[in-house]
């Protein structure tokens, strides 16, 4: 009996604990206009990639842009954005995000490990804390946009993120055009429904590859297939990104990709995407992605 009271104690506090932080959580994304996760059904599919570029071009059209990376087993925006190393700041109840320009902030899983070697080991748990943690506690400040790059998959980081934001706008799922990729992709469109997350458009990247010296495009991984999965699944479709290298040496030397190579067809198509995506905002994203110099 005695025992019974004290477990029903414990849970009582448990709970009221898990409401403060929950009103934790709702008075920092009050603060906050739009939440995009950025998912992927598959690995390797470039959800990174395409995260990574949606808040340089979101910042380079002027919105304030967070970009927060929950992918605890392979945080790659850190290497990206060559901000392998930074510390983050810190004040008495707040992590503070690290600043890429006026208009970006960045936190990332990678910065809070001692080395880029780190493996992460955590189970479920664990991982709903860490994720919790960064909701609550870094400091972002009032944002435009917020866009999450979570790990591939429907596993626990997504469906923490998605539970604990309680209002997320909405997922940009990415994929390839091959089958394989586009089979975790409907798993992934109906795992955003069944936890009533909008589902804001369909990405097919490594779309076709056309060869800088004779002109001839060659389908890689196929072409096209995740436009017509998007309208059988009845999602939008927000574009193509073909297949450059110069997205593979930009990731790895840690050069911003829109905005290094913003004549290029890949940046032209990653605009288009980004216009589709927000919108309204439309204008001012399209004038940034179309101005300036390569
Ligand atoms: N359109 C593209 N053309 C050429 N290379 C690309 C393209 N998109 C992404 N890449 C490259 O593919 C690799 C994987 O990209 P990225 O890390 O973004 O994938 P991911 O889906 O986030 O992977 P993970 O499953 O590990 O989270 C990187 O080397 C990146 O530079």
């Amino acid at each position: 009996m005695a025992g019974s009271t004290v477990s029903s104690q414990q849970n009582a506090e448990y709970q009221k604990q898990m409401q403060i932080e929950q009103a934790q959580i709702r008075q920092r994304m009050a603060r906050i206009g739009r939440k995009i996760l950025v998912l992927s059904g598959k690995g390797g599919v470039g959800k990174s990639t395409v995260a990574v570029n949606l808040a340089i071009s979101l910042s380079l059209a002027g919105k304030r842009t967070g970009l927060l990376d929950i992918d605890i087993h392979g945080p790659s925006v850190p290497k990206i954005l060559n901000l392998e190393g930074k510390m983050v700041g810190g004040m008495p109840d707040a992590i503070l995000p690290v600043e890429l320009n006026a208009n970006l902030k960045v936190m990332s899983i990678g910065f809070l490990l001692s080395s880029a070697t780190d493996a992460v080991i955590w189970r479920g748990p664990r991982k709903y804390h860490m994720i919790k943690q960064f909701l609550k506690d870094v400091e972002w400040g009032e944002l435009d946009y917020l866009i999450i790059d979570s790990p591939p998959g429907t596993g626990d980081e997504p469906l923490a993120i998605i539970q604990l934001l309680e209002t997320a706008d909405g997922a940009v799922v990415v994929t390839t055009p091959q089958e394989v990729a586009l089979s975790d992709v409907r798993r992934g469109i109906t795992f955003c429904r069944s936890l009533d997350l909008p589902v804001l458009g369909v990405l097919e990247n490594m779309s076709g590859f056309v060869c800088p010296t004779c002109g001839q495009r060659t389908d890689i991984f196929k072409s096209g297939g995740g436009e017509s999965m998007a309208a059988s699944m009845d999602v939008p479709f927000l574009g193509r990104i073909p297949i450059d290298p110069q997205i593979v040496e930009a990731c790895d030397s840690g050069q911003p990709y829109v905005d290094k190579y913003r004549q290029s067809q890949a940046a032209q198509a990653f605009s288009e995407a980004v216009i589709r995506l927000v919108g309204t905002h439309s204008e001012s994203v399209m004038t940034t992605g179309q101005k300036g110099d390569q």
